[in-house]
């Protein structure tokens, strides 16, 4: 087993101002990873403030447990869930709401994660390693066609097809059950080479995106966010990547308008049209070069902020 990876947090000032926190508010870290936006989030609460803290990995849910402040309520639960966790903590409404989503550097650089093609480990790639399939499991018995659009859909790769053939190709032989194996069929069947990029990044991005059901989690949790907040309250989103950022960008864009399905022509007053949801707050940040030199995984992280109407 490799040692415990530190997670640097992304965007931690730019994020934790974004919330604009009230030292009396409820707040949400739906997200909690090693707690850097939690420490941060604690430091502005006052003695009455709140804070509730969620993630699906079992280790960061540990890790949570160093903290140890009356005012921090962790609870290991998918934030498709968060409304019901909110309401089991009895909480009330939120002020705030911040998801830092993706994988966090620990999952990454912990080698029998199954994440990363840099270490030869069985092929897990389960955020929550309490529950559901396992990459391998889902890769022994998926069918040519699931694999493909799996692998073009969230790898956005190329050469889908042919990664497809050669892993259903080779499981006949045996099992695909390592990093390793999987990153050695990617490469083989991928036929052209990215500068600075091993040809297993989008495939391993595309299983993982797969398995843990990254875009449906982002998609329910996003109406329960806003659905939880008091009025003024802040949604902060940070994504890693144009599948999760084209989500949070609709997403808000439709809630920041008034309702588009109306007929323009309706005899309706001004007061009568469906009210907008959110306000955008400012425009889309990104992590300053200073931020990308000390961390290149911030490279692709891209914060959106709306406020509740
Ligand atoms: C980028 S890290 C967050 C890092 C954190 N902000 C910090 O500063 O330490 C993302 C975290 O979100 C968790 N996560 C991803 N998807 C999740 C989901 N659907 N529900 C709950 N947690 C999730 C991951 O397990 C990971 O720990």
């Amino acid at each position: 087993m490799s040692a415990p990876a530190q997670h640097l947090t992304v965007l931690l000032r730019e994020a934790v101002e974004a919330l604009a926190i009230k030292p009396a508010g409820v707040y949400v870290d739906a997200t909690f990873g090693r707690g850097g936006h939690s420490r941060a989030i604690l430091e502005r609460l006052g003695p009455s403030g709140r804070l509730l803290a969620l993630d699906r990995d079992p280790r960061a849910i540990a890790a949570a447990a160093a903290i140890g402040d009356e005012r921090l309520r962790v609870v290991h639960r998918p934030f498709a869930e968060m409304a019901a966790a909110m309401g089991e903590a009895g909480f009330g409404r939120a002020d705030g709401v911040l998801m830092d989503i993706g994988v966090s550097s620990p999952q990454l650089d912990e080698g029998e994660r199954g994440f990363s093609f840099r270490f030869d480990a069985p092929l897990d790639m389960r955020m929550d390693t309490t529950q559901g399939e396992t990459a391998a499991e889902w890769l022994a018995r998926a069918d040519e066609r699931e694999i493909t659009q799996v692998v073009r859909d969230y790898g956005e790769e190329r050469f889908a097809f042919q990664i497809a053939k050669k892993i259903v190709a080779a499981r006949n032989e045996r099992p695909v059950a390592t990093t390793g194996q999987l990153a050695a069929l990617v490469r083989e069947a991928v036929r052209t080479r990215e500068p600075g990029q091993d040809p297993a990044t989008r495939t391993f991005q595309a299983l993982r995106i797969h398995i843990n059901q990254e875009l449906e989690q982002l998609a329910l949790a996003l109406p329960q966010a806003v659905d939880m907040l008091n009025p003024g309250g802040r949604l902060v989103v940070i994504s890693f990547h144009s599948l999760e950022d084209r989500i949070v960008k609709r997403f808000l864009r439709d809630a920041a308008a008034p309702d588009a399905s109306l007929p323009k022509n309706l005899p309706l007053m001004a007061s009568q049209l469906p009210q907008p949801k959110l306000r955008l707050v400012g425009k889309p940040v990104k992590a300053s070069a200073a931020e990308i030199a000390a961390n290149p995984r911030a490279r692709s992280a891209v914060m959106r902020v709306a406020e509740k109407c």
